[in-house]
């Protein structure tokens, strides 16, 4: 069971109200100028990932402060907790073990006093097999061709982490084309179907429950344009596979089960990619990567566990993040990869922090009276910077940010990286220490401007700065730092959702919107006119059904 403590009933939420207001009102420019040794106070170095934290508004004080209120909060036994295996997704009736998945070291995990592991081994072994055998072309289609082409066909976290995955280690990416199909807008399915050979395409229909109503329209239409293409049943099992936890159903789809790839339901979807999930993963990069990958989440996993909360990186991290939550009143967080490979970092992350800390119930089941989980965004730079940086620098609200680098490109392309790295480094600078009237004054007057024409430019150009930034540099994005980067921001969640007392593992809140879909479903089918909603909805449903 996890503690169910209301964070804002502790001493240590006191004395953090009693600390903002001394810190609201202190510059980061003057924290700095105060110590010159905030670098070294406040940053964590972790294999190859180097957290810089000292650029957010908080002192000695705050730090020991936020980390006394991780512990009122019982976070070490709520840490515990999860690793072994405890049911605390109370409200499926689950326990949370991705960190099983990617457990290198073996060590037995138990479930209900059975060990886990021997399972997990088995299915990576299985994955192994198969990425290995359609990598080589031993693996061949129904006219004897090899695979060219894989379909994952998924949605939520049964697309969005090997999405991310597989586009964020491209460089390792070996001859076989990877595709994802999420949507159940048709043309998702269409546009990839255009693209491929039957002969040579193999599917991967990717769902934990295996009854999403996306996954499976877009299953059924990929099975049906395999057989239109002149394919029959009996060579399905040659080009369908199936990444779930439900046998029954994947057996009644149509897919022989001895190409299921299976885990349990104590993975959260959200958390899935580094089990079956992530066959793509491993057929796009090949399994020893994939392998890497998990080794780097398993590295990860171990700090978190075992350091103390002063140097621990999803920790600290985590309770910046309620300090500007909580105290700031700061409404998002923005993720901003300065590596082109990892477009799709700050989406994952949206899935996987929204749809885990995105809940007003505590686990009390009562009204939460603070902010939980924030709004999760963000672009890779530099393209960001030319879109909506402005009102992160200027605008009135508060943008925490995380800008995340690598040291090495895979790419390096003439002076590109170097230019990139410019900007990575000039951002938090410029966030941080902004620019203040006088130089903007002394600015304008150098450049020839008389005193009105000063005087009237003069406030747009000011930039308050204050604005709080992590820098996360890595020095290359492998497998392995890749893998531990994700479960830091696991962890992070894991935190936050602790300190918040939500439960991080459930999802009630994308039900309703499903359960209402299959009621409208057969009135958009029926001739008749709709009257059953409110005026909005019926008006929206007979308009569109006036114009189909
Ligand atoms: O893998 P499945 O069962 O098809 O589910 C896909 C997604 O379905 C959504 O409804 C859930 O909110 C996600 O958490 C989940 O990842």
């Amino acid at each position: 069971m996890l503690p169910k403590v209301n964070f804002t009933e502790t001493k240590s939420y006191q004395y953090l109200t009693d600390h903002f207001i001394e810190i609201s009102e202190k510059h980061l420019r003057d924290l700095f100028k105060e110590d010159p040794h905030r670098y070294e106070k406040f940053s964590l170095k972790f294999n190859e990932i180097l957290l810089d934290y000292s650029k957010n508004r908080i002192d000695e004080t705050t730090i020991a402060l936020l980390i006394q209120l991780a512990k009122e909060c019982g976070l070490k036994e709520a840490i515990e907790a999860m690793f072994t295996g405890e049911v605390i997704n109370e409200t499926e009736g689950r326990a949370v073990l991705h960190t099983a998945l990617r457990n290198q070291w073996n060590e037995p995990v138990k479930v209900d006093g059975v060990d886990v592991m021997p399972e997990v081994n088995e299915v990576l072994r299985k994955m192994e097999q198969f990425s290995n055998s359609v990598i080589s072309g031993e693996w061949k289609g129904y006219t004897g061709k090899t695979i060219t082409d894989i379909v994952n066909i998924g949605i939520g976290g049964s697309d969005l982490g090997p999405v991310m995955v597989t586009e964020a280690l491209k460089a390792y990416k070996n001859h076989l084309n990877l595709h994802f199909v999420s949507n159940v807008d048709g043309t998702h399915i269409a546009e990839t179907l255009k693209k491929v050979k039957a002969e040579s395409t193999l599917f991967l229909i990717a769902s934990k429950t295996f009854t999403t109503q996306e996954t499976m329209a877009n299953a059924h239409t990929a099975r049906n344009w395999f057989l239109q293409e002149g394919a029959s049943d009996s060579d399905v099992a040659k080009h369908f596979a199936a990444l779930s936890t439900n046998e029954k159903a994947v057996a009644a789809f149509g897919i022989d089960t001895k190409n299921m790839f299976g885990f349990w339901d104590w993975v959260g979807g959200r958390y899935s990619l580094w089990s079956a999930i992530g066959t793509s993963i491993a057929l796009g990069i090949g399994f020893d990567n994939f392998k890497a990958l998990l080794s780097g989440a398993h590295a990860m996993d171990r700090h978190f566990r075992e350091t103390e909360f002063e140097q621990n990186i999803p920790v600290i991290l985590a309770l910046l993040g309620v300090w500007y939550n909580n105290f700031f009143e700061a409404e998002s967080q923005a993720i901003l990869p300065y590596d082109q490979y990892m477009h799709r970092f700050a989406a994952y992350f949206q899935q996987g922090d929204m749809e885990s800390n995105g809940k007003y119930i505590d686990r009390n089941g009562q009204r939460v009276n603070y902010e939980t989980g924030p709004i999760i965004w963000g672009e890779p730079g530099t393209n960001g910077q030319h879109a909506f940086y402005q009102l992160i620098h200027q605008g009135t609200k508060l943008i925490p940010a995380d800008f995340i680098a690598p040291a090495q490109s895979h790419n390096p392309v003439g002076t590109h990286h170097t230019l990139l790295l410019s900007n990575f480094f000039a951002q938090t600078e410029a966030l941080m220490n902004g620019k203040t009237e006088e130089e903007v004054v002394a600015e304008l007057k150098a450049s020839g401007k008389s005193e009105e024409e000063v005087a009237a430019l003069a406030p747009f150009k000011v930039f308050e700065g204050n604005r709080p930034t992590n820098s996360i540099l890595v020095k290359k994005v492998s497998p392995e730092t890749l893998g531990s980067l994700i479960a830091m921001y696991e962890h992070k969640i894991f935190v936050q959702g602790i300190i918040w007392n939500v439960f991080s593992f459930d999802q009630w809140g994308v039900e309703l919107g499903k359960q209402l879909a299959s009621k409208i479903l057969p009135e958009l089918q029926g001739k008749d006119a709709v009257k059953t909603h409110d005026s909005s909805t019926n008006g929206l449903i007979n308009q569109y059904k006036a114009w189909r």
